[in-house]
């Protein structure tokens, strides 16, 4: 089932210089599979985020997301389709830093006036799942940043968004840290059939997905799915890298796997 569909989406920044970011994209997400965008700096990856979420505006095409086009929804509905529909994933996690891991955690269930007893039970249940039962009474300031990244992954996720949109969720952390994050948004995406948009410039952490989508100069460039090994798959991410050009700044985040 398709979740995502991008339909020859063009996104034209108009200034004293326009420019067109994006031009005549169109790709689709299948529900629960956990796609990676990659593309040189400047290539349109956020761009395309912001649009999905809704952030900015079209100039032409369409976006649907679980049969809504939410760029023609009225400001209520809208509000409510990305508080309810979505969730995000930022590189630096985007806490509260006055509110404790549980009260960051239950955030988008008090705004949706969730009953307390329920609110209790999901934030148990994610925090088992997250592994953060122990750290749920400390505040941002007082974990690591793969702890943090977590709590914002269960805080993202603890509504039972149709759709995770994730910006380079590991940019923040150290390898041990990102390999955990990686395999949480894998194990996600199997198991609670969620379906991620990952934007990276790491072909390491590109290579935890099911596919990547290479953008450049704002328009599709390649797609390349995982039907092997994760090293097989890095080793071809890298292959369409060396083909995609961009500045070697672009792959500054690269470790070995
Ligand atoms: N508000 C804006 N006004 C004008 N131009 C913009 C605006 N935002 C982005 N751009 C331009 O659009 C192009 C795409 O930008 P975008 O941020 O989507 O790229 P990116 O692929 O996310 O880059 P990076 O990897 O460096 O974050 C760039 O050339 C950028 O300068």
């Amino acid at each position: 089932m398709t979740l995502v569909k991008i339909d020859e989406v063009t996104k034209v920044y108009e200034g004293k210089v326009t420019h067109r970011a994006l031009n005549q994209l169109s790709f689709e997400v299948e529900k629960g599979e956990f796609l990676a965008v990659m593309g040189p700096s400047g290539s349109g990856k956020t761009t395309l985020l912001n649009l999905i979420s809704t952030i900015d505006s079209l100039t032409s095409g369409d976006i649907l997301i679980d049969g809504t086009n939410p760029h023609l929804l009225d400001p209520n509905d809208l509000a409510l389709f990305r508080r309810r529909k979505l969730g995000f994933v930022f590189q630096d996690f985007n806490l509260l830093q006055m509110l404790t891991v549980e009260e960051n955690l239950v955030l988008p269930l008090t705004l949706d006036y969730v009953p307390t007893h329920e609110m209790a039970s999901r934030v148990l249940d994610m925090a088992k799942r997250l592994n953060l039962t122990s750290i749920l009474h400390k505040r941002p300031n007082e974990i690591s940043g793969g702890e943090a990244q977590r709590t914002a992954i269960g805080r993202a996720l603890i509504h039972k968004p149709a759709l995770i949109l994730a910006d380079e969720p590991t940019g923040n952390l150290d390898s041990k840290a990102s390999r955990d994050v990686l395999e949480l948004l894998s194990a996600i995406s199997v198991e609670e059939k969620a379906t991620i948009i990952m934007v990276t410039h790491d072909p390491i952490a590109a290579s935890y997905c099911d596919r990547v989508l290479f953008i450049k100069d704002g328009e599709f460039f390649n797609e390349i799915y995982r039907d092997d090994r994760r090293q097989t798959f890095y080793q071809k991410i890298l292959n369409v890298l060396s083909l995609l050009g961009g500045n070697v700044n672009d792959l500054s985040a690269t470790r070995l796997p």
